[in-house]
């Protein structure tokens, strides 16, 4: 157990920041690297340890991929070149890794054993094991496929009509790849409109997906091409500075090339909905996701309501936001987030109980939290509990907090945003 000692009571937050690439953009990257034919050059990939766990994944899977500062080479061997591993494949921490490798896996003729860290073992994979196991594969794991370790035998699949029973950009996206491997025409069907990652970088990737209202359909038996690929930065990781600047009063931060994907920017809809002073500045489309600068000063902020259609585009902002929400006038009411109990932690339970600890008024309900503001942070000991926007979301509370205080856990940060505390730093006057 290791405690850090964070950086407490600041002036302001002043400089400019490029974020990280975005992380399920760079799991994607090589996942579509690896499948495809040919040479695959990511650029701006991130280097967190969740992208690097599926970087490992598909080296046992035979595939040659070659790390150089921040660009990744994927010489791919086209969807039937993977091979059988000699030994299991470890996830790490990443469920992006797990629920879309499954999908990879299921049209590949061969046994593989799947695990990951303690976090991943109590996460739940009937969502993505069950309708693979409709489509021909053959999976067992703990608890009948509902945990890790995971085994699966792929082979020929068969293509279905499925709906989504939770709003879940994983599932979506394992189903894709299961879909391309099979026989047909395979339709997803989802309530709510989740990341589309997958469905911009098949179509990068030379591939086709027909996207119609809330119906995602593939055909099966595509090829796909390597390819070139600009990570954008990670809308998750600048969240942590758009609501450090937003709350540590006379702050000014300029976030450089922050990806602007429209099913990823709730978070910028809730902010100005808040009275947050944020302009976006520079907006480009980059080669196949939309990008931009953002620019976010101090400024007084109200409290909202957060529900429905907006939670998947901003599901893993939650935990920054409860922070943010303890800074405005009024209530936040966040509703209809009952996924945020299978993240990497209980993130209801985690962000109600790590914020309380430092004097913030809020409480958990069953599908969210109401936060009352404004509350003066006070210090404390707290703990990240393995997850890293849990950590993430501490340190920046630790700015404002009156006394000293220690985080446990620390170490979880750099699954996503490994340069997080050296950025921060170059921020703090
Ligand atoms: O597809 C992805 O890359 C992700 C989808 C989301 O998970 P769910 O699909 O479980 O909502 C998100 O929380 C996760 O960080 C990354
Ligand atoms: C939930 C997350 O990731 P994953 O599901 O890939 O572990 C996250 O990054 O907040």
């Amino acid at each position: 157990m290791t405690y850090a000692q964070l950086t407490t009571n600041i002036k302001k937050l002043e400089g400019q920041i490029t974020v990280p690439g975005d992380k399920s953009i760079s799991h994607r990257s090589i996942m579509f690297g690896a499948i495809s034919n040919g040479l695959t050059t990511v650029t701006n990939f991130l280097m967190g340890e969740d992208c690097l766990s599926t970087i490992s994944c598909f080296r046992k899977l035979g595939i040659d991929i070659h790390l150089e500062d921040d660009q990744v080479l994927v010489h791919g061997k086209g969807l039937d070149g993977l091979k059988e591993p000699s030994d299991i494949l470890d996830v790490g921490n990443s469920g992006t890794t797990i629920r879309l490798m499954l999908g990879i896996l299921s049209g590949c003729p061969f046994y593989t054993t799947l695990i990951g860290d303690h976090s991943i073992g109590k996460r739940p994979m009937t969502r993505v094991t069950k309708p693979l196991m409709e489509m021909g594969a053959l999976i067992d794991g703990r608890n009948n496929g509902e945990y890790t370790p995971i085994s699966i035998r792929g082979g020929s699949l068969k293509s279905f009509h499925y709906t989504l029973p939770v709003a879940s950009a994983q599932v979506k996206s394992c189903l894709l790849f299961a879909g391309m491997q099979a026989e047909g025409t395979t339709t997803i069907i989802e309530s709510v409109q989740t990341r589309d990652h997958t469905e911009r970088m098949i179509r990068k990737f030379g591939g086709e997906v027909v996207v119609k209202d809330r119906s995602v359909t593939i055909q099966g038996g595509q090829s796909f091409q390597g390819t070139t690929v600009h990570v954008p930065g990670d809308i998750s990781s600048a969240a942590f500075f758009l609501v450090a600047g937003a709350i540590v009063p006379n702050s000014e931060i300029h976030l450089k090339n922050v990806g602007l994907n429209p099913t990823r920017t709730g978070i910028i809809d809730v902010m100005k909905d808040m009275g947050a002073d944020l302009q976006i500045v520079n907006e480009q489309y980059d080669s196949f996701e939309p990008v931009g600068d953002i620019v976010i000063k101090y400024s007084s902020l109200k409290g909202t309501v957060i529900e429905g259609e907006l939670i998947p585009r901003l599901i893993d902002e939650i935990p920054i936001i409860a922070l943010l929400a303890t800074q405005a006038e009024g209530v936040t009411v966040i509703k209809d987030a009952e996924e945020l109990k299978v993240k990497e932690t209980n993130r209801i339970d985690t962000v109600v109980n790590e914020l309380s600890k430092l004097g913030a008024r809020i409480e958990a309900t069953k599908d969210g939290m109401v936060i009352y503001g404004r509350s003066t942070l006070q210090g404390g000991k707290v703990d990240s509990h393995g997850d890293h926007r849990i950590g993430m979301m501490l340190a920046i509370a630790g700015l404002l907090c009156q006394g000293d205080v220690a985080l446990t856990n620390k170490e979880a940060i750099s699954v996503s945003y490994p340069t997080f505390f050296s950025h921060l730093e170059s921020l703090i006057q």
